[in-house]
């Protein structure tokens, strides 16, 4: 018996490609997850609160790290240059500034240690496997995977905004300053994340390699859904 196989598909215009991505984070994205909702609603304790900072904390804290393994995969000066930006917003030209500062703020602001946060002591396992599962995942993959993973940020700047708002109207008591994490990052997450698409675009070329970002896209919003997860339900642990 002969087998004969299908033909390759052919792959999808930049139009319907990139449309395909966004499905992905407007379908799978965190912002629907029962946590973060009720964080909008406005009905997490303090304790909730601080238990999702110190988590996030972990996950912030590792960004520029799986940067640094992107950067090192890409081959021009230029695209090095617009990674190791990245690197930089997170951790700063100096000691004292950058994203992972502006976190541990936050933090601080909370009524949260800062040595306690840096410790990461009180870091959840699930938390520790989503993040370590994301860090692996840029190590390993093609750089168009591991860039393409970063898209969840198409959808982040708009959440980030009714962070911002939440936080104002229903957790006073998190001091306004806390809050600069939030404010800085809807700028960055815009202008990473059409960075990003751009070179997804340019360099997914087949079907496979179309099908491939999508995959590590929709990778990357279980990689989010599961910390949200472990946060949510720490409390029933026993
Ligand atoms: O608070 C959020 O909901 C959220 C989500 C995401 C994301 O969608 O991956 C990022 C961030 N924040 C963030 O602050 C951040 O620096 C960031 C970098 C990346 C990335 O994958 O390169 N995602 C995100």
């Amino acid at each position: 018996m002969t087998t004969t196989l299908a033909p390759p598909a052919d792959p999808a215009g930049p139009a319907e490609f990139e449309a395909r991505l966004r499905a992905v984070g407007e379908r799978r994205y965190h912002d629907r997850h029962p946590f973060n909702l009720r964080m909008h609603q406005g009905t997490l304790t303090p304790d909730e609160v601080r238990r999702w900072i110190t988590n996030r904390f972990h996950y912030q804290r590792h960004i520029p790290v799986k940067d640094a393994l992107i950067t090192a995969k890409l081959d021009t000066p230029r695209l090095r240059r617009t990674w190791l930006r990245r690197i930089e917003d997170h951790d700063g030209r100096h000691e004292g500034e950058g994203g992972i500062e502006r976190w541990l703020r936050l933090g601080e602001a909370a009524g949260l240690d800062r040595g306690t946060l840096l410790s990461a002591r009180t870091v959840l396992p699930g938390v520790r496997l989503a993040v370590e599962g994301y860090v692996n995942f840029c190590r390993l993959r093609s750089p168009l995977e591991a860039v393409a993973a970063s898209l969840t940020e198409l959808t982040a700047p708009d959440l980030m905004r009714v962070r911002i708002e939440a936080f104002e109207r229903h957790y006073p008591w998190i001091a306004p300053d806390g809050l600069a994490y939030f404010r800085t990052r809807v700028d960055q997450g815009r202008r990473d994340s059409t960075e990003a698409l751009d070179l997804v675009l340019r360099w997914a070329r087949t079907r496979e390699d179309q099908d491939r970002a999508v995959a590590a896209l929709s990778f990357k919003c279980d990689v989010l859904w599961s910390l949200l997860d472990a946060v949510e339900h720490a409390g029933e642990r026993t």
